[in-house]
């Protein structure tokens, strides 16, 4: 259930992260054959016109939890609906969390959550997995992943004090660990122990509502969560990679790290990049709450041009969406108390647009370094280029015929997720996916959705990526410290 037969994809603009050029794409057996000028049209073959148009790769979300069971609840767009609506919206792949409970084998966990995605996945996925609890086991298990299962990712908690959350002790470890197999670490990072400590203030103070949500994670707790993190894995060699960078404060942070030279990697989320926290302030609370994810979004109204600015100039490299969706009624769960409200929100559909206006419309970036942020630099860090994240002779034929000039208006009544709000309600975005092609299948037909369950694949992550480890290796060879020669004195 891959390709639909030969496709030609005539007459557009074929956008790479690195040039933006006249070409015809040929696509058979779910793989780009041909790239070129005015290639024939091959016996059977369906032509789609992308004339005025853009031929860029599919998009890369590397950051989902498609039903993911959490606060008391789970999330309620699942596989199938949230893999339906990234394509819908111009993602082919989306990078998903295997997030392990307290003393659950990783191994399991994995095995679990492919279970839950290969039987409903309509586009192609991989995934990270959560170290949420340290051991001798969680250390071979994360080794065992990545020898055999395809991860190279693992993700730790700063945050969630008494479930996910890692100390420092155990975070050192973790990162240690990723070192020694050639995976890159992730990091949640906010303060657990101040989010607990403040959250009880805030109750106690009659604060119970959203708003809550925000005092109690203050910009400068994710700062120094982020520089926290960024200080321990530079001490262990560990590349890094920072999960929902919200602030600007956190993405100087990261800006300022790789400056001096950590190799170190930041990725704002559609919600971030897409609107604010002033929300957690409306007087009506399903709207408030539909807003709640950590870290929260930043009351200063001026973070995501802020952010965008960052991605733009590569303080900040790839996007992700963190999309973890909740109905209002399973928000509702925690009326009268903020800290029970299920956290997350929607942007797996809408994150191309949100960036393709605020970024590319904007003029903060070009349509290259649209496609280096929504796609190809994610393949280069999870080590799945040129697989994934360009077109050319070789790669998947996940790509999509964009038009940058039509406009839509993002709506939860039009939308194409379970939940029932929509972080960008009534924003109009110019950029639609008008076709999009996942492995050589015709997925959105002239923004017409036909998403196939179950027709996606799981794609392995190589451990060593170049992208991050020829740095990280070379490093290695030339900075040991060495002892003092004392022999003579
Ligand atoms: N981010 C969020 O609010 N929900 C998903 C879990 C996590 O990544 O923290
Ligand atoms: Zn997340």
């Amino acid at each position: 259930m891959t390709d639909q037969g030969p496709l030609l994809i005539r007459g557009g603009k074929v956008v790479n992260d690195d040039r933006i050029f006249d070409a015809d794409v040929f696509v058979d057996k779910g793989i780009i054959q041909a790239v070129g000028p005015d290639l024939a049209v091959p016996e059977g073959a369906f032509v789609i016109d992308a004339a005025g148009k853009y031929v860029m790769p599919g998009g890369i979300d590397t950051h989902t939890h498609m039903q993911l069971p959490f606060m008391g609840t789970a999330a309620i767009d699942d596989f199938y609906w949230g893999t339906r609506a990234a394509l819908a919206g111009g993602t082919t792949m989306i990078i998903d969390f295997v997030l392990p409970q307290r003393g659950e084998s990783l191994l399991d966990a994995y095995s679990k959550w492919r279970n839950w995605a290969d039987e409903k996945v309509c586009c192609d996925y991989g995934f990270h997995v959560g170290v949420t609890w340290w051991s001798e086991q969680v250390k071979q298990e994360m080794a065992e992943l990545v020898k055999d299962k395809g991860v190279n990712s693992f993700k730790m908690f700063m945050a969630y004090k008494d479930t996910w959350q890692l100390l420092d002790e155990d975070l050192l470890k973790a990162f240690t660990q990723c070192k020694a197999i050639g995976a890159l670490a992730q990091v949640h990072a906010e303060n657990g122990d101040v989010i607990k400590e403040m959250g009880n203030r805030m109750l106690a103070a009659g604060i119970t509502g959203p708003e809550g949500h925000a005092l109690c994670r203050p910009e400068e707790v994710e700062a120094e969560a982020t520089n926290r993190a960024c200080v321990l894995a530079n001490q262990v060699g560990c590349p890094l990679y920072i999960v929902h960078v919200m602030s600007r404060a956190a993405a100087d942070v990261v800006s300022a790290k790789r400056r001096q030279g950590h190799v170190v990697y930041g990725e704002p989320v559609a919600a971030g990049l897409g609107t604010d926290g002033t929300h957690y302030w409306s007087t009506c609370w399903r709207h408030a709450a539909a807003h709640v994810m950590g870290p929260p979004l930043r009351p200063d109204p001026s973070t995501p041009a802020y952010l965008m600015d960052m991605l733009a100039n590569n303080d900040l490299q790839c996007t992700g969406t963190d999309n973890c969706t909740f109905t209002s009624e399973q928000k509702a769960l925690g009326k009268g108390d903020f800290t029970k409200i299920p956290n997350g929100v929607n942007g797996v559909e809408d994150r191309m647009s949100i960036i393709w206006e605020r970024g590319v419309c904007s003029g903060k970036m070009d349509p290259r370094r649209f496609v280096a942020v929504t796609s190809t630099s994610a393949a280069k860090i999870f080590n799945i280029y040129p697989r994934k994240g360009v077109i050319a002779v070789g790669s998947d034929a996940d790509l999509i015929v964009w038009n940058g000039e039509t406009s839509r208006v993002i709506s939860a009544s039009t939308h194409h997720q379970r939940c029932d709000f929509n972080v960008f309600e009534g924003q109009t975005v110019r950029g639609v996916a008008e076709w999009v092609v996942s492995r050589g299948r015709v997925c959105v037909r002239q923004g017409q959705v036909e998403a196939v369950r179950a027709a996606g694949r799981f794609v392995p992550t190589p451990g060593y990526s170049p992208e991050v480890y020829l740095r990280v290796q070379q490093r290695d060879k030339t900075r040991t410290p060495h002892a003092v020669d004392r022999s003579e004195s």
